[in-house]
This record gives structure tokens, sequence and C-alpha cells, in this order.
């Protein structure tokens, strides 16, 4: 059976003590909560704090970004070893604004996903639709070329191993969410080219979060739809308590 995953992404917050702070009040109130794993993307500056912060929770630390090439002349950037090395498990690739800030286009992303893979880290690959493409009825064909951009060249074996967040650009940081029903349906369709590419059994083992808005009041419905495996959250994470209450709402 697929795994439920409740991942926060804090983007450009908190500092490396208010990460430790936060992931030390976050560890107690998530004791116990089986079931569900638990992530929390964490800025470059704070990961390896963070990750002695949650040592012995189950709590993983991802990373937001990570350059794809081992090492070298890159200016600024961080290579896969260089977040192997201090423990942190998952890498946040493709989120919709480093494709709109930063340009990151699928191919690149693609050499990220894979280099993520062969490092041993979990790519969470984020795809969504801008609002104009859902306004006109672009959704799946969107969604459809980010993910097989994104997944290029993986083996199903490989493919197994990756996260599919799913977060409409339209309900990123806006207070829109996706309605569970239209959610799902993106949802369904996402899963349905997975198993084009890899195979249906496949695509059944592949977590797909949902993203964007999710907060306490609308984790349990959205994530109770049949193929929402979980949340990939910005601003509700930032808050031990209201995280710690969307990973409840994703206990089975
Ligand atoms: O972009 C997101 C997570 O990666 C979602 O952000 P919000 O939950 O703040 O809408």
């Amino acid at each position: 059976m697929r795994k439920t995953i409740v991942a926060g992404n804090w983007k450009m917050n908190k500092t490396n003590s208010e990460s430790v702070e936060m992931l030390t009040e976050l560890k107690e109130l998530v004791k116990g909560m089986n079931n569900v794993g638990i992530v929390l993307g964490v800025p470059f500056t704070a990961l390896s704090d963070a990750v002695k912060a949650v040592e012995g929770s189950g709590i993983e630390i991802a990373a937001q970004n990570m350059n794809p090439n081992e090492s070298g002349a890159f200016t600024g950037e961080i290579a896969p070893s260089m977040l192997t090395s201090i423990g942190v498990k998952y890498v946040i690739l493709g989120h919709s604004e480093r494709r709109e800030y930063y340009k990151e286009c699928d191919e690149f992303i693609n050499e990220k996903v894979k280099a993520a893979l062969k490092n041993g880290l979990t790519p969470i690959l984020c795809i969504g639709e801008k609002l104009e493409d859902r306004e006109s009825g672009k959704t799946d064909e969107v969604n459809e070329k980010q993910l097989r951009g994104g997944m290029a060249g993986l083996t199903a074996e490989e493919a197994a191993k990756v996260v599919v967040a799913y977060e409409p650009v339209w309900a990123i940081g806006t207070g829109k969410t996706a309605t569970p029903e239209m959610a799902q349906e993106t949802h369904k369709a996402i899963r349905n080219f997975l198993a084009d590419m890899f195979g249906a059994e496949v695509a059944e083992e592949i977590t797909i979060q949902y993203g964007g808005s999710m907060k306490p009041a609308n984790a349990a419905e959205l994530m109770g739809q049949t193929d929402i495996d979980g949340g990939l959250v910005g601003g509700a994470s930032l808050e031990a308590s209201s995280f710690s209450k969307i990973v409840e709402a994703g206990v089975k």
C-alpha cells in the first residue's frame, strides 16, 4: 500500500534557531502519529541542526532544492552528497516558485530527479497548472508534460521511489484550495499518466501529495480522497500546532 506523507515546505522562512525551536515542539506533538510520513523542507542553513533536532522522532528533513552535479564550479549551489552527508533524506524539486522565478525547465528538473535517486535521496517532484491553464482546459496537458519531463528516462523501479506533489499554482499561498473533488480528479489523471509511463502496479505505489493552501480545516477531506496521499504544506507548516493537526488528519 502506498504511503501517506505530509511534508512541510518552509520556503525562505526561519533562521537556524527558529527552525530548531519549531522542530523541537513538533516532535512532541506528533509522538505516536505513526502510519504517516512526516517531512520538513527547511532552508539550507538550518538543515544540519534540523536533522539533529528530529533525531529518533521519525520526522525526516528535506532540502528545498539541489544542483544535479556532484561537485565543481557552480557558485552558490548545493550538491546531492552535501545533503546526504548530513542526514537529509528528501529533496523538493521543481517547485512552481523555482520554475517561475529561476526559470527551471523540465529538463533541468529531470537531471535533479535522477541525481537525487542516484544519491539515495527521495525526490518530491512538484507539478501543477497555472490559473490560465485551468481556465483554458489545459490542466491535464500541463501536468502530463511536467510529469513526463521530470520523470523522463527513469526505470519503473526508480519511478516507484519518487513522490509527486500536485500543486495547482493558483492555490499556492492564495487561500484558494482546489475542492476535494477537483483535486481528486486531477490526482486520478496524474496516476493514469504514471500508469501509462511505468505500468499500473507502479502507479498504484506512488505517493501523490496535494499542495496549495492546505490547512487543518481542509486537510482531512483532501487526504480522504482515493488518490490523494498526503500534502505538501507551505504556510500552515510554519507553526508546530497547525502542522501537527495536518499530520493528524493524514493518519489512517
Ligand atoms: O507551495 C506550497 C508548498 O510547496 C503551498 O503553499 P501554501 O500551503 O502556503 O499555499
